[in-house]
């Protein structure tokens, strides 16, 4: 199994293009179910996910192929990738499949709107909470689907002559609920209304993508969201959104070690409440032609609190990473996760490198300490493997981060991007 050594110490100088979002490009994927013509997403980041979905959805019939590099194209450049879902041959998402992805759970929308019934083995938790999907069945309830859970699997059928638009009121805001109701609505008969939708800049980046395949969508980006369906759907071309948790854990790294580094295709406003947390941190941010640039040279680390928020709070994605940063302040922090009731694996492992962090149910206190050291660190999850990396750029000593394949599912080419930087950061295979 890969590992990832790091040798700490080294500020960060130079510049790291961001990559289009992990999250925003597994829901565009799925809504390419929804017709029978191509779907060209561009600017796709290189992630384990996004080639686990692509066999997922070749499952149910969908051709993924993946554009070669055209001359002249920068290195940088995400992928161009064309979905083909001319025929929907199989409605059922087995688990060995959605159980290796979450987001695959959402493949039920788009397969009930276009075919009138899936069968989706339902999640289940995993290492950062229980993940449910009970507002998700209640919005396709809500445009009056039939949904039983048989066996483990959701199985959901649309009434004789399809979805019909309706009211859904979501009593909490769910990213999963949202991008679900969505997809469900513009083939549905009528209007519906989503009521306490998502603001996440993935949902607008949906919305649009569905608008640009002749979707009739109001107010994304708002809390109420109007849909007018459609009989069918177009292809369409549309590039991914930039990746505001890659974008977020590279400045997180930079106000870490010091330095001055331009983040490049991406925008402020995709993260501005963690960008305010940083500069109360003691980074300075600006803008830069077509991206953000951070500098910290030297001084101190500012304790801040924050809590996790839907956006346009601060992000439950960057938790662990800020986390990670305020173990170097100089003073105590407190770091309260409203969104998963589990998402302090990382704790653990921080602790490993000499972090002083002490948890009271949904509140992590973290106690700056004047020095980590580098150690063997383990992860259980996506962001709390980033949060390893982070801490250990600051480290003395080498850090051997293990399980590098959940860094793999969200971080394209990680070490590159920090190596070119100045970090002494390598993959040892194997
Ligand atoms: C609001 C929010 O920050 N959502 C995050 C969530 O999206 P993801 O789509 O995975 O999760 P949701 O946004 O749906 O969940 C938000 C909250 O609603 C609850 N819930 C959700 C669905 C449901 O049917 N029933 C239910 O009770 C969840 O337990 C959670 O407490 O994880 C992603 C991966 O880390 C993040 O990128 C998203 O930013
Ligand atoms: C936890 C994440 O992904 P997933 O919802 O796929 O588990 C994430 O993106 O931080």
């Amino acid at each position: 199994m890969d590992r990832i050594r790091i040798v700490g110490g080294a500020p960060l100088n130079g510049s790291i293009p961001i990559s289009g979002a992990k999250n925003a490009a597994l829901p565009l994927m799925i809504a390419s179910l929804l017709t029978p013509q191509t779907v060209v997403l561009e600017n796709v980041p290189r992630l384990s996910d996004v080639r686990l979905l692509m066999r997922i959805l070749g499952n149910h019939g969908v051709d993924a192929s993946i554009d070669g590099k055209r001359a002249g194209q920068a290195e940088d450049h995400g992928e161009t990738i064309r979905f083909t879902a001319r025929e929907i041959v199989d409605t059922t998402a087995p688990y060995e499949l959605v159980s290796r992805m979450r987001a695959s759970f959402w493949v039920i929308a788009p397969l009930l709107a276009r075919m009138g019934e899936a069968r989706v083995s339902l999640p289940g938790g995993c290492a950062i909470g229980t993940r449910p999907v009970d507002l998700l069945l209640m919005a396709l309830e809500a445009l009056g689907a039939q949904v039983d859970i048989d066996a483990g699997y959701a199985v959901v059928r649309a009434p004789t002559g399809g979805l019909r638009g309706g009211e859904i009121v979501f009593p909490k805001v769910t990213v999963g609920g949202t991008h679900t109701a969505l997809m469900a609505a513009v083939l549905a008969n009528g209007t519906t209304v989503i009521d306490n939708a998502a603001r996440e800049p993935e949902v607008t980046d949906l919305a649009n993508c569905l608008i640009a395949m002749g979707a009739k969508i109001e107010g994304a980006g708002t809390s109420r969201i109007v849909v007018q369906g459609v009989t069918s759907l177009d292809g369409c071309r549309h590039p991914v959104l930039p990746d505001r948790i890659e974008t977020g854990t590279y400045a997180m790294a930079v106000a870490m070690t010091g330095g001055d580094v331009t983040l490049e295709n991406t925008r402020p406003d995709l993260l501005q409440s963690a960008l305010d947390v940083l500069m109360r941190t003691g980074a300075e941010i600006s803008s830069a032609p077509n991206g953000i640039r951070i500098r910290r040279s030297g001084g101190s680390i500012d304790p801040v609190d924050v809590t996790t928020e839907p956006f346009p709070g601060f992000p439950t994605d960057l938790q662990a990473q800020f986390m990670a940063l305020m173990t170097r302040a100089r003073g105590v922090s407190h770091i309260r996760e409203t969104i998963f009731e589990n998402r302090f694996m990382h704790v653990q492992e921080l602790a490993r490198l000499g972090a002083h962090i002490r948890l009271d149910g949904d509140l992590a206190i973290v106690e700056g300490v004047p020095v980590l050291k580098g150690a063997p660190v383990m992860a259980t999850d996506l962001r709390a493997s980033v949060s390893l990396v982070i801490a250990a750029l600051a480290a003395e000593g080498e850090t051997m981060v293990h399980r590098v394949y959940h860094l793999d599912r969200g971080f394209e080419a990680l070490e590159k991007k920090l190596g070119r930087c100045g970090a002494q950061v390598e993959r040892i295979s194997g």
